[in-house]
């Protein structure tokens, strides 16, 4: 048992190992073994050297956006006064997060006070007499706070009286082509400032050959002017495939993408903002329901007597989110 181990212990130190190379004179097999060679030297050097250039250090951006909307409308139908609009007007709230919202369509609902009325008819608002309203009772798909009344809403409708903001709106009325239709030849100049800290590399998108003079004048286009910062509305639309009458009647999100991918090697020196386009809300072509962007805001008043007043605006628009992504790669 002892001397068995012991023999096991001196083969294990003393032994000498060495592999013995087979050589197989086999065309076939030889070209097989070439190619899987050449497979792993094409990965190693092709794809994960000059394209994914793994062998450089990475850094991701840290990006500021501003934007500035500019352009006039002038509406005149017959559900508001004739009315001037400029950018204090469309542009809600006056300043976004790397994002701005045109208004391009509306219900308006003027001189809202804080009283009583007949909810608007639907199945869960209709009465016959006081017993069907619920005193206190509140929808949150209604209008209001239940009275506990039942009140004639039309000659031929009666409905829950609510404590409401009254008249109440009726958003059905919403214009089948957008009020605001000549928003599409409104402007925006986009301000976007970069930083690639690790390599302290900084550039914003008014490049250093862009004076104040041009960028008075400029538009970007992809083939003329394809560096100025200041874009036409309808252009970002369609060049994300989209129609601006079509989107401006229900609102939508469309986003604009800037991509500061950098790659500062010798031969490839190159950092300048990419820019593109596309719709970010979804617009499914089959199941439609719930499209596009709208909210509700209202501007109040008081009235010589001290009542207040408001008028209620139900706004559709677009809102523009600016998307800045990007790498960089240095020498
Ligand atoms: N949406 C836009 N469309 C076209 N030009 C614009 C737009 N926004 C700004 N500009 C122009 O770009 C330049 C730089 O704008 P910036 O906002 O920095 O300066 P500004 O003097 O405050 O501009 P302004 O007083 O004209 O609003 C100005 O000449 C300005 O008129």
């Amino acid at each position: 048992m002892t001397a068995g181990f012991c023999q096991r212990c001196l083969h294990y130190a003393f032994d000498y190992e060495t592999p013995k190379t087979l050589v197989i004179p086999n065309i076939g097999v030889g070209c097989v073994f070439r190619f899987t060679q050449l497979l792993v030297v094409l990965y190693v050097v092709g794809y994960v050297c000059v394209v994914q250039k793994a062998y450089q250090e990475t850094d991701s951006v840290i990006s500021s956006v501003t934007t500035k909307v500019k352009g006039f409308a002038f509406t005149n139908t017959s559900d508001m006064d004739p009315r001037f609009w400029d950018v204090a007007d469309y542009v809600i709230p006056s300043q976004g997060d790397n994002s701005f919202f045109v208004l391009t369509n509306m219900v308006v609902t003027p001189n809202q006070t804080q009283s009583r009325c007949p909810e608007l008819p639907n199945p869960s608002t209709t009465c016959v007499d006081d017993c069907d309203c619920i005193e206190g009772h509140s929808d949150p798909q209604g209008n209001g706070i239940q009275t506990g009344l039942c009140e004639n809403y039309s000659t031929t409708a009666k409905t829950c009286e609510v404590l409401s903001w009254c008249p109440l709106e009726i958003d059905t009325k919403l214009p089948e082509h957008a009020l605001l239709a000549s928003a599409e030849n409104f402007t925006v100049l986009i301000k976007n400032s970069i930083t690639y800290p690790k390599f302290n590399v900084h550039r914003r998108n008014i490049l250093p050959h862009i004076n104040s003079s041009y960028l008075k004048r400029c538009e970007f286009n992809r083939a003329t002017d394809p560096d100025c910062p200041i874009f036409r509305l309808k252009n970002i639309v369609s060049e994300a495939g989209e129609e601006f009458q079509d989107m401006a009647v229900k609102g939508g999100v469309l986003g604009i993408i800037i991509d500061w991918s950098c790659d500062l090697d010798w031969w490839a020196g190159k950092c300048y903002p990419k820019y593109s386009f596309r719709r970010l809300d979804s617009k499914h072509p089959v199941n439609n329901v719930a499209p596009g962007y709208n909210f509700r805001f209202a501007k109040y008043y008081k009235t010589q007597d001290g009542e207040e007043t408001r008028t209620l605006i139900k706004a559709y628009g677009i809102r523009f989110d600016v998307i800045v992504f990007g790498t960089v790669r240095p020498e």
